[in-house]
């Protein structure tokens, strides 16, 4: 496929990679009066685009990376939504041959947010600006109105702000786009944003479980269920797509679809992502790792096989009693697993932003996620409410709206956990959210007995609860002496 060669100059923004993201994105800003130059590695994507939309505003399409440069008012911008890795490496590369200093590259991809320092690293002494972005609302959202999260330099944000802004999703008058903070920062917020996706859809998912298997309702009914949590503080884009999928049949079997589709759930990264950044950055997210480690089991192909012909029966326990208290029980489970799950998120990115003085505004992060992204929530206004009245508050469970829900649901929590170890129904998601509680809630811990583990077999040393310093005992000693180390 051959294109006539494009004006210079004429598109006052680019698109490397026309798929599912980028063709949305670009129709998005075609729409809002942009004129979009696009680029992918294959030439059909492009001629797609133009062909299929080329009615909805103005398209420049190209067919190499220096006619696509050439393409693009000065200063430049253009936005790269290939897959994270080589392709974005191989794609910044050739932009900043073509590129000058003041040009702006933005990588909307799900990109680990220390690639994105180091890229932003290389690029800085060229005098091109590399803005990590993230993005998300997936196809539907790109198209309509995503939730964006720039990282990058505050000047570059001035240049594509308004840009980004006029084509973001709308909530109260205000974009779901802002600067995030530098360099990684954006990339980085993308990533525990995913994080939480990954435990909220794991949440509902368990929810479902206890009453399919446990409750042994038919799939209509948990439809129903979740329809009505809709008027709750559970109110979602994630429990509307739940009940939407769950009243969807299959049409070559006329079975739900919900049991015609393989359980093996895929991932991509981010999850982990967050888990691994969570972990050095020493913040507790068990709610999110046990939402990862439920995908990566679900994939267990070899162990999954071993075990479920160990004979144990029954594999489940029905449970029993009034089903209507219990579904409200399971609604109180999720609830207070959810609050514990975006807590845990908003705690990793706060400590991070510490560690790395990014400044991130949590409010204002919690604001841009009301619409346009897959973790769109009501409470997500009241997230914002807790940081506005304390931007350094320590845990969102501090803020009087959140600690009032969790105390309300908590009786509830503790019954649909222990029913989900009595019924062998696995509950993950809910049960280390539970324990998260707890922990943060004990005013002492058995965390006393590992330190005093530690002392003993590698002289770690340990405080003392009745006076300042750093201890350790010669427990070799009989009898055992205690040292002052410092
Ligand atoms: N899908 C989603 O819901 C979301 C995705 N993202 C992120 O956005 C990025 C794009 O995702 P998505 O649109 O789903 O992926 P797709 O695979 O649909 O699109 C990627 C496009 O980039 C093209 N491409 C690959 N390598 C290059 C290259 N070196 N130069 C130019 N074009 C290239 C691909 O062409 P070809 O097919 O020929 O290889 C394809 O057309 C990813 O980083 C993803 O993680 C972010 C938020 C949401
Ligand atoms: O970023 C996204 C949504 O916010 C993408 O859809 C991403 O692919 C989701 O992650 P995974 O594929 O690992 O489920």
């Amino acid at each position: 496929m051959t294109f006539q060669t494009p004006e210079p100059a004429s598109a006052d923004i680019g698109i490397v990679g026309i798929g599912v993201m980028g063709t949305s994105l670009a129709r998005n800003l075609a729409r809002h009066g942009h004129a979009v130059a696009a680029y992918d590695l294959s030439d059909e994507h492009v001629a797609k685009l133009v062909t299929n939309y080329g009615h909805e505003g103005t398209f420049v399409p190209t067919a190499t990376l220096p006619e696509f440069v050439a393409a693009l008012r000065s200063p430049r911008v253009a936005i790269i939504l290939v897959p994270a890795g080589n392709p974005t490496d191989s794609t910044v590369a050739s932009l900043e041959e073509a590129m000058e200093p003041g040009d702006i590259i933005i990588d909307s991809g799900n990109t680990l947010f220390t690639d994105t320092q180091e890229r932003a690293a290389a690029l800085a002494e060229t005098g091109i600006h590399f803005v990590g972005m993230g993005i998300s609302g997936g196809e539907e959202g790109a198209l309509t109105g995503p939730s964006m999260m720039p990282g990058g330099s505050r000047e570059s944000y001035e240049r594509i702000g308004p840009m980004l802004e006029s084509i973001a999703a709308q909530v109260d008058g205000e974009p779901c786009c802002t600067h995030i903070g530098p360099d990684g920062a954006g990339h980085f917020v993308k990533t525990v944003h995913n994080g939480i996706e990954y435990a909220d859809m794991q949440l509902i998912a368990e929810a479902y479980d206890l009453m399919r298997r446990g409750l042994g309702m038919e799939v209509l009914e948990i439809r129903d269920v979740f329809a009505s949590w809709k008027e709750t503080e559970l109110d979602s884009y994630l429990i509307d797509i739940t009940t939407d999928i769950l009243g969807h049949t299959d049409a070559e079997t006329g079975r739900p679809f919900v049991d015609i589709i393989s359980d093996r759930a895929a991932q991509k990264g981010t999850g982990a992502w967050t888990v691994k950044a969570a972990l050095d950055v020493g913040i507790p997210v068990p709610a999110i790792a046990e939402a990862t480690f439920a995908r990566s089991l679900s994939g267990a192909e070899a162990e999954r096989g071993v075990i479920s012909q160990l004979d144990v029966d029954p594999h489940v326990e029905p449970i029993t009693g009034d089903r209507a208290e219990l579904v409200d029980a399971i609604r109180d489970a999720l609830l207070a697993s959810k609050i514990s799950a975006y807590a845990q998120g908003f705690d990793e990115i706060q400590q991070a932003s510490i560690d790395e003085q990014w400044h991130i505004d949590n409010a204002a992060l919690a604001r841009i996620w009301r619409g346009g992204c897959i973790i769109r929530a009501g409470f997500l206004n009241y997230i914002s409410d807790a940081y506005i009245a304390h931007p350094d508050l320590p845990s969102l469970l501090g803020d009087s709206w959140f600690s009032e829900r969790i105390a309300r649901c908590l009786p509830a929590w503790r019954g649909v956990v222990a029913l989900s170890a009595t019924s062998g129904i696995p509950a993950p998601a809910f049960g280390s959210s539970l324990a998260w509680y707890d922990g943060l809630r004990s005013e002492r811990l058995p965390t006393a007995l590992v330190q005093s583990q530690r002392d003993y077999f590698g002289s770690h040393t340990y405080g003392r609860v009745d006076k300042p310093g750093r201890f350790h005992t010669r427990w070799e000693l009989d009898p055992r002496v205690e040292e002052q180390w410092d």
